[in-house]
């Protein structure tokens, strides 16, 4: 394990997020009193047998979709540095996404492609997903997540270059509103050599490529 940064605490944290307690009984009994009360809104009998347990179910759901705003995706990326001589284009691909748009409070889901030319650091695999998760489990758009993804990666590991591809079905697109089941929107972005065509090539190539 290397430190080749300095970690800034949460400099990604331009919103200035509120840092709450999510295991906090109160806070989940208070929760759950405001979704009782969003039943009884819509038209439902929060009593009944099967709605029951659903407010608390519904504030610890929404807690643990929301629990990256706790987490320091760069602290994730720096607990695991190392120093190696890989040179190479390192991809992965395939990185399952859920996340909620922020203005239906919908889900939206898919997959990630992500990777980055070492410069000196490979950094553990498994972290890359975990920076995913990091900023999918908060209210999002597309967009953002994108840019968070690779800003992260490029400041901590400080590789030649960074590529992040996001392809996602938006649930506020096909349940409501336009309805549209089968559109998917990608979104993408680089950083140093993936902005040469030849290098974004080759990685758009790879992660179009099917596993034998
Ligand atoms: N750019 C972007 N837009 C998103 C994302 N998720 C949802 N949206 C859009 O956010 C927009 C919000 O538009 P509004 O007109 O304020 O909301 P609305 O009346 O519910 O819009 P409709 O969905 O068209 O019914 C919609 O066009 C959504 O499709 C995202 O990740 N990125
Ligand atoms: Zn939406």
């Amino acid at each position: 394990m290397s430190d080749i940064n300095n970690i800034p605490d949460r400099d990604d944290d331009i919103y200035g997020y509120e840092k709450i307690d999510r295991y906090n009984p109160e806070l989940i009994a208070s929760l759950s009193g405001h979704y009782k009360e969003i039943l009884k809104q819509l038209g439902e009998h929060p009593e009944r047998e099967g709605l029951l347990k659903t407010p608390e179910r519904v504030a610890k759901a929404m807690l643990y979709l929301t629990q990256g705003y706790d987490l320091d995706a760069r602290q994730i990326l720096n607990s695991a540095l190392f120093k190696e001589e890989y040179s190479q284009m390192v991809v992965v691909k395939d990185i399952e996404v859920y996340s909620m748009c922020e203005h239906h409070m919908l889900p939206f889901f898919g997959k990630a492609h992500i990777a980055y030319i070492p410069n000196g650091y490979v950094v553990g695999l498994s972290k890359i997903p975990r920076v995913v998760d990091v900023y999918s489990r908060r209210l999002q758009v597309q967009e953002r997540l994108t840019n968070e993804i690779r800003d992260c990666i490029q400041e901590t590991l400080k590789p030649i270059g960074v590529g992040v591809v996001i392809e996602c079905r938006h649930l506020c697109m096909c349940m409501r509103g336009v309805q549209k089941q089968n559109s998917v929107t990608t979104t993408s972005a680089f950083t140093g050599g993936f902005l040469q065509e030849k290098t974004r090539a080759e990685f758009l190539n790879l992660i179009s490529q099917k596993l034998s």
